[in-house]
This record gives structure tokens, sequence and C-alpha cells, in this order.
């Protein structure tokens, strides 16, 4: 049996209510709980795996996908149900980036029916991630204005400026450690990507993949004058190993120490911190994706569902 965990806020949503009751009448083994309030969703999840639920379906935005990954991870790694997702969120980034369908009919009957395949899961200290966590000015300004940090930096100078003028902009002092360096930074931006975007579709770390036992570091140094954020700009179309501004690399861990606290969102979740450790656990979940999807590596996925062709050929036809 499956678990659909959703959203209470995309609950009462005609087209949600329809795909339950058609996923059903095609013969669908679908249970349906729905959350009032935070942490409902990982409670829900965790249940399902002990009740022995072979599939829970996150019905809502990054932020249900977020708990119910939190959920899932609770429990003893055999006994973790094939996540699917739903996406009914805002920005709904990993849904997109998986190349998932959006439409509650088609995304639900994906959801239930696409092959599972082994992903990385992320965790920062007690709290994990599947996506995305960034740290630094985009995290503050995105946090709280739906503004987000692509359109800042992507925009004109003077948009950056201004914005980091009304934020009273202080770069984030501190020491960032991966697993083969070391470096002492005034951040801008941090991005720790498991998967390739956030905040809307920023695309922060692009070469990312769920399933290749590493996270992708987007490291942005603090600038001080015009010309050196001309410099930054640039730095960050061509995404330079090590540059005068920006940093990308690939780890498994990340540990960032500081004297202050550094605003951070995960998944799309906000939260600050002095300091953290990050870390991969690698094939740490089952996730229900498209055969053809850009976040994953190229290796055989483990269809656990056993469903009729059709189901199967007709997802992936809608994703291809
Ligand atoms: N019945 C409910 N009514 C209102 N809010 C709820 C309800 N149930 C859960 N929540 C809250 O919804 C939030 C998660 O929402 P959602 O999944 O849309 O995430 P999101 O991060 O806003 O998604 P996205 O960024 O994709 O728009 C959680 O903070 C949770 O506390």
């Amino acid at each position: 049996m499956t678990r659909l965990i959703l959203n209470g806020q995309a609950a009462q949503l005609p087209q949600v209510r329809d795909a339950v009751f058609a996923s059903r009448e095609a013969g669908a083994d679908l249970e349906v709980h729905v959350t009032w309030e935070d942490g409902d969703a990982a409670r829900l999840a965790e249940q399902a795996g002990r009740a022995g639920r072979s599939r829970v379906i996150a019905g809502g935005g990054d932020g249900t996908v977020n708990e119910v990954v939190n959920g899932l991870m609770r429990l003893p790694r055999e006994r973790r149900p094939v996540l699917g997702i739903l996406p009914l969120g805002s920005a709904n980034d990993l849904a997109t980036s998986l190349g998932l369908p959006l439409m509650p009919a088609e995304a639900l009957e994906a959801a239930l029916y696409l092959p599972s395949h082994s992903v990385d899961v992320a965790r920062l200290d007690d709290r994990y991630f599947l996506n995305m966590t960034t740290g630094g000015f985009g995290a503050e300004v995105t946090s709280s204005t739906p503004k987000s940090l692509k359109r800042l930096l992507g925009g004109g100078a003077y948009s950056l400026i201004g914005a980091l003028k009304a934020w009273q902009y202080r770069p984030y002092p501190g020491r960032l450690s991966w697993a083969e360096g070391q470096r002492d930074a005034s951040l801008f931006v941090l991005a720790m990507g498991n998967g390739i975007q956030s905040g809307g579709g920023q695309r922060l770390t692009p070469e990312a993949r769920l399933n290749d036992g590493l996270l992708d570091i987007l490291l942005v140094r603090d600038f001080t004058s015009l010309r050196e954020m001309v410099t930054m700009r640039r730095e960050l179309l061509d995404r330079p190993a090590r540059g005068e501004f920006v940093e990308t690399f690939r780890t498994s861990w990340v540990t960032f120490e500081s004297e202050g606290d550094l605003p951070l969102t995960l998944d799309g979740e906000p939260l600050r911190r002095r300091g953290f450790h990050v870390e991969i656990d690698t094939g740490a979940l089952e996730l229900a994706a498209p055969r053809e999807c850009p976040l994953l590596e190229r290796h055989a996925p483990r269809v656990t569902e056993s469903r009729t062709t059709r189901h199967h050929e007709g997802v992936d036809a809608t994703n291809s």
C-alpha cells in the first residue's frame, strides 16, 4: 500500500481530490493522510514505514518533501519506503529538476508508479536535506522576500548593490573545511547541493547528481568594490574550480566554523547556525523518478513497484 501525505493547505484542491479518486479507480491501493502543522509530515512518514507501507508520497512543496525525508530517515534503512513526490508547492525545486510532471493527475500517477532509484541524502547536523542548503546573503534575502538570488546576482549591478545596502549586508567570515581542503573565507554565498537548484529555479550547483555520493559546493567570497563584483559575476558564469571569488568543488562532507550566525535555507526552510557539519549518506533513500532523469547518474534503476507495463510506459512517456 502507498501512503499519500498531503500538506493540509492543498488537501481540498479539487484537482488533487480528483487525482486521488481517479488513481484509486484505476486500481491504486492508496491511503491519504493530511497534515495540520509542522512536524506532521515527518511523523506520518515514519509511521508509514513502521506500518510496512511500500511507498510514501509527499504531496506538497519542497518543505513537505523535506519533512517526509526527515521522517523516513528516522527509520532503519531497510524499512524506508520508496519516496514519491506530488508537487503542490510554489517553488517545487526538486520536482522540477527531477523532470516530474506538475499537474496533479499526471504527478500522482508518476509518484505511484515511477521506478525507484537509490539516492543520497545529506545531513546538516541533525537535519536531513535531499536537495540543497544555501547559506549567506541569498539565504537572508530569499527567506524574507520573494526576490530570488538568481535575479539579484543575474540582474543589474545596481539592483544587487541596492539589495546589499537595503539588507545592511555584512559578509559571513568563517573557516570552511572539507575532505580535501580548508579555507578561511569571508562568505557571500555558500551552496551545498545534492540536487541542482533551490529558491525557485536558482541553478547554483548545475552539475550535482543525487546518486554520486557527493555534494557539489559553490563558494562565493565577499567582494568590496564594483570592479570585484563584476569579476565575481563573471566567475559565477564560468564556475572556476578556484577563482578569485568563486570556487566550485565536490566533497562528501563540509564543516563551517564561525563566530557569528550564518543564515541558511535547507530545502527551502530558513534556519540560522553559528557553525555546522554537513555530510552525505550514500544511497540512503529510494526515490521515484523518471528513468531519463537529469539528476541521476546513469545506472540501472531498481523497479520496486510491481504494476502493469502500461503504467510504466505511460509515465515515462510523459517525462521523456
Ligand atoms: N494544514 C496546514 N495548513 C497550513 N500550513 C501547513 C499545514 N500543514 C503543514 N503546514 C506547513 O506547510 C509548510 C510546508 O509547506 P510546503 O510543502 O508548501 O513547503 P514550501 O517550502 O513552502 O514549498 P515550496 O517552496 O515548494 O513552495 C510547513 O512549514 C508546515 O508547517
